[in-house]
């Protein structure tokens, strides 16, 4: 991606990285990354394991330091900064806590540490999540344990809130009541979120701008709904959807019987749809996550 300055000048930028890249010994685990982040959205930050989402989450958080490139989160670089770091909150999966720690402790220092903490909200999530306040964090389950970091990204109402998969413990019923409330809350309250998940079906509907990160490079920068329409299925007889999709870049190809179905990256005119009608094909529309998988799959041993 082109190298593009900073526009500091925007107030709807809240995030802008140039040029960002992490490297551990002669790896790149995020490879110069340009992109912006802009105020008051939903972000999904989605790609396979290992691409670098966590790392890249770290660096926009200031809990790693870039190898070359630079970030600015409202408009500041944010390592050590406790001015732009009060405005951020950063959830992650497996998050540790002191031993001795219960519930209401770990509750007591969000409050503390975090400005825009709303306590009645946190009170309804507790009962939404049925969480114990007086049980120790470590005598926890797994999705207790998740729903302590939801609950701490919600109330926190932070102008910035990051999760980074803290929902995987969760079973499908608390997934939904946390994207039912974040819906809900971030429609009264509106602040910038960013997802990382592998859940990309769930939380399609969620999510209005997509960072795709591959190998630690980003693949696509793209609104949820542009992405989506760049790609359709064509299906029908082999041969007809072979002619059809001849000059077209194809993604994904499959045959069953009678029947093939090809993934084609385009825009389709009228005129083509026309032309596919005629020839007997069904034209279908692609999942977020049928899209990213067909193009973010690699080859075996090409793992990094
Ligand atoms: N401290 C480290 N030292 C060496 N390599 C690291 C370190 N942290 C991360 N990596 C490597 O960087 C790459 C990106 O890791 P990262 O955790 O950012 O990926 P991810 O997209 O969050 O993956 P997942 O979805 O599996 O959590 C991986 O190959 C990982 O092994």
């Amino acid at each position: 991606m082109d190298f593009v300055e900073h526009d500091l000048a925007d107030p709807d930028v809240v995030i802008s990285a140039r040029g960002l890249t992490k490297r551990f010994g002669t790896f790149d685990a995020v490879d110069h990354v340009s992109f912006d982040i802009h105020a008051n959205r939903i972000y999904g930050l989605l790609g396979r394991n290992g691409a670098g989402k966590t790392t890249v989450m770290q660096l926009l958080t200031g809990q790693t330091i870039e190898s070359s490139g630079d970030v600015a989160v409202f408009g500041e670089r944010p390592f050590e900064n406790a001015r732009i770091l009060e405005r951020v909150c950063f959830i992650k999966e497996s998050q540790k806590y002191p031993d001795d720690f219960k519930v209401k402790h770990v509750l007591s220092c969000a409050r503390d540490l975090l400005p825009n903490w709303d306590e009645d909200f946190a009170q309804a999530l507790l009962d939404d999540f049925q969480l114990p306040t007086g049980r120790r964090v470590k005598k926890l389950s797994r999705g207790m344990n998740s729903a302590v970091g939801v609950i701490i990204g919600l109330a926190s109402r932070a102008p910035l809130t990051f999760f980074d998969e803290p929902y995987l413990g969760l079973d499908a019923v608390a997934r939904q009541l946390f994207y039912d409330r974040l819906l809900a809350d971030y429609a009264e309250h509106p602040r910038t979120v960013v997802l990382s998940t592998h859940l990309i079906d769930e939380v399609s509907d969620l999510i209005e701008h997509v960072l795709v990160i591959d190998k630690g490079r980003l693949l696509f920068d793209e609104d949820a709904d542009t992405l989506r329409s760049r790609a359709l299925v064509v299906a029908g007889p082999p041969r007809a959807v072979d002619e059809f999709t001849a000059g077209r870049t194809v993604l994904h190809r499959e045959t069953l019987g009678n029947l093939a179905r090809t993934t084609v990256e385009t825009e389709l005119s009228e005129a083509d749809r026309s032309t596919a009608q005629g020839a007997g094909l069904d034209l279908e529309p692609v999942s977020l996550q049928q899209l990213l998988v067909r193009s973010t799959t690699t080859k075996k041993g090409d793992a990094r």
